[in-house]
């Protein structure tokens, strides 16, 4: 049995990711305004766009913050913005879902959730997701990492440098594993069950076109930052 040790370096770079991730989220805790009111279609309809676009602004403060990523080229890092946003978003909105609440509370949330405009058919893969996600109680580490990793991904469309990116990709990988196998010892699989949630995670966000476009109102506004990075 292979003792797995995470260097001074790794672990260096663990927590200039983790402290970064932590340090960008964004302020006002939409879970909380969704649970403490009922919104309309188009409310929640704004919610998001504002959610969405506010989110995109902390990703991008955020990959300042990847050791090396700054050093890809300029248009590659805009690359690689643009093909995760909208994963990192239901990430982060997985792992909002996820965090502990007082009893009843995320029944009360996936209710107001179910009811906010999305059409019926998204509903089932999104809380699928968002649960088997939940399941895997990430520590923060892990959570960041994933992000990163999500962030990291070579084969995005116009990604010129693909080695590099996956140069970076590797490195990351290497420390969210090591961390998996000291993190969880009983579950040997757990590294590979995360990386699983990565095909997951491409697949619902496949749909966020359709779930935007079918929300249940006329006429979607998008801010420009969105209708740069959604392609609507
Ligand atoms: N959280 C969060 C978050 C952080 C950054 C950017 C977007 C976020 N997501 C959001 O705000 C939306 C809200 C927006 C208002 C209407 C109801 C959904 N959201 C989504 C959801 C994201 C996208 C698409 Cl197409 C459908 C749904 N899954 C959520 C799960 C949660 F538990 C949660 F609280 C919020 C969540």
């Amino acid at each position: 049995k292979e003792k797995v040790e995470i260097t001074k370096e790794q672990q260096a770079l663990m927590k200039i990711i983790t402290d970064a991730y932590n340090r960008h989220q964004i302020p006002q805790d939409v879970a909380k305004k969704l649970l403490q009111d009922q919104y309309s279609a188009e409310e929640n309809f704004l919610l998001l766009t504002e959610m969405a676009t506010s989110q995109v602004q902390v990703l991008v403060e955020f990959t300042k913050n990847i050791p090396g990523f700054l050093s890809l080229d300029r248009e590659d890092q805009i690359a690689l913005l643009k093909g995760s946003a909208v994963e990192a978003m239901f990430l982060r909105s997985a792992q909002v879902f996820s965090r502990k609440m007082p009893s009843g509370h995320t029944e009360v949330l996936e209710e107001r959730i179910r009811k906010s405009g999305i059409s019926e058919e998204f509903i089932t893969p999104m809380f699928n997701f968002y649960k088997s996600i939940g399941e895997l109680h990430m520590v923060q580490e892990e959570q960041a990492l994933l992000t990163t990793v999500t962030i990291l991904t070579p084969d995005r469309p116009y990604v010129k440098d693909q080695q590099a990116v996956e140069r970076l990709q590797e490195t990351m990988l290497d420390v969210l594993r090591k961390l998996c196998v000291l993190q969880h010892p009983q579950e040997p699989q757990y590294f590979a069950r995360l990386l699983g949630r990565l095909t997951e995670l491409r697949t619902l966000s496949h749909y966020h076109t359709e779930m935007l476009a079918s929300w249940r109102m006329n006429d979607h506004k998008f801010t420009p930052l969105l209708c740069e990075i959604w392609d609507v």
